[in-house]
């Protein structure tokens, strides 16, 4: 599969008058063609400014301190801005939990895709832009398009409104599709048909999805790969069956167990202790101080991304399978 997407070594800073905050660390990880993959952590833990990264987008006081994140062979950050803002949208589209943000509310739905379809030169008119966007609401499950179409997004229910907003993102056709906690707001048979859209875009579009979420029993449904995040870097990253059937990382085991994948009578145990704060600075492992197996060690080393069996990585001193090779 080709790579569509390439993150290496990014590292991006808050400055703020408590310290520098240290939100992503040397942060490495790739998307291939046709995949999703699950990016996992616990709030905070520098998902979402991973994700806003990659369309080159880093909210003040908020810097670069390190990385390079390659699309297509180019890297995001050596673009000006008008080329960055060629790939957003047409490369690389995201949407995010409150699709609120992203309507317009005195224009309608329909006539907000075609204005995106002509700004980016896609469409001759508004005729053309219409057709193609009709195309993408009914692709995205509404029975009658036309309707949502002529609709202000005030008019829509939240179930709705997030799928308008799939299709708003979807009419450019992005290559890579970044979904930040698009269920969270979302009841059961709603955070469903969009589970399923995902998957429905990957499948039959070749879609490259990131989906962040908190939520386990999500990525076990939708993942093709996962990354765990925890204080800015990656513990564990590798195939959805080998990192939450056969978890490696004490953190990836202690998530796994603060939630219910469906077992019955399951009990939780809640992960004691807080992640470490984002301008402390961190010696050994980010972890060892929750870490019910920390030794010493852990505390004074910090351990590097290794490579173990099945092409899992993990960030761990105690980690048993390891063959030595380094991320
Ligand atoms: N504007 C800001 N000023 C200072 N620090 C910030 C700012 N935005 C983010 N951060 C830092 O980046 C860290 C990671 O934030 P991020 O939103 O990526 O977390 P997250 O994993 O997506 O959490 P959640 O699941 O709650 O959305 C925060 O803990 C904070 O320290």
């Amino acid at each position: 599969m080709e790579k569509v997407l390439d993150v290496n070594k990014l590292s991006i800073d808050f400055p703020t008058p408590h310290g520098i905050y240290k939100a992503v660390r040397n942060l490495s990880f790739s998307l291939y063609e046709g995949e999703i993959l699950a990016i996992v952590g616990e709030s905070g833990s520098g998902k979402s400014v991973t994700a806003k990264s990659l369309l080159g987008l880093i909210e003040a006081p908020g810097i670069l301190k390190d990385g390079i994140v390659m699309i297509n062979g180019q890297n995001i950050f050596s673009l000006t801005s008008e080329e960055r803002c060629t790939i957003r949208g047409k490369r690389i589209g995201m949407i995010f939990q409150d699709p609120n943000i992203a309507f317009d509310p005195v224009c309608t739905i329909g006539k907000q895709m075609v204005e995106t379809l002509l700004n980016h030169n896609l469409v001759k008119n508004f005729n053309e832009g219409k057709n193609i966007s009709l195309e993408w609401l009914e692709y995205v499950g509404f029975l009658d398009p036309l309707r949502v179409f002529n609709s202000y997004s005030f008019e829509l229910s939240g179930g709705m409104r997030q799928r308008a907003y799939i299709a708003m993102v979807m009419v450019l056709e992005p290559q890579i599709l970044i979904a930040d906690e698009p269920t969270t707001a979302l009841d059961m048979v709603n955070q469903a048909r969009v589970l399923n859209l995902l998957k429905k875009m990957k499948q039959e579009k070749n879609c490259s999805i990131i989906l962040i979420t908190h939520d386990l029993s999500i990525v076990a449904n939708t993942a093709d790969r996962i990354l765990v995040m925890y204080a800015g870097e990656a513990l564990e990253y590798g195939e959805m069956i080998d990192v939450l059937y056969d978890p490696s990382h004490p953190y990836t085991k202690a998530l796994i167990r603060s939630v219910n994948m469906g077992e019955k009578n399951l009990k939780l145990n809640v992960i004691k202790g807080e992640p470490p704060r984002m301008n402390e600075k961190i010696s050994g492992c980010s972890f060892a101080k929750r870490c019910e197996f920390a030794g010493d060690e852990c505390l004074e080393n910090k351990p590097k991304l290794t490579l173990g069996s099945k092409g899992k990585y993990v960030r761990c001193l105690k980690f048993p399978k390891r063959l030595g090779d380094k991320l």
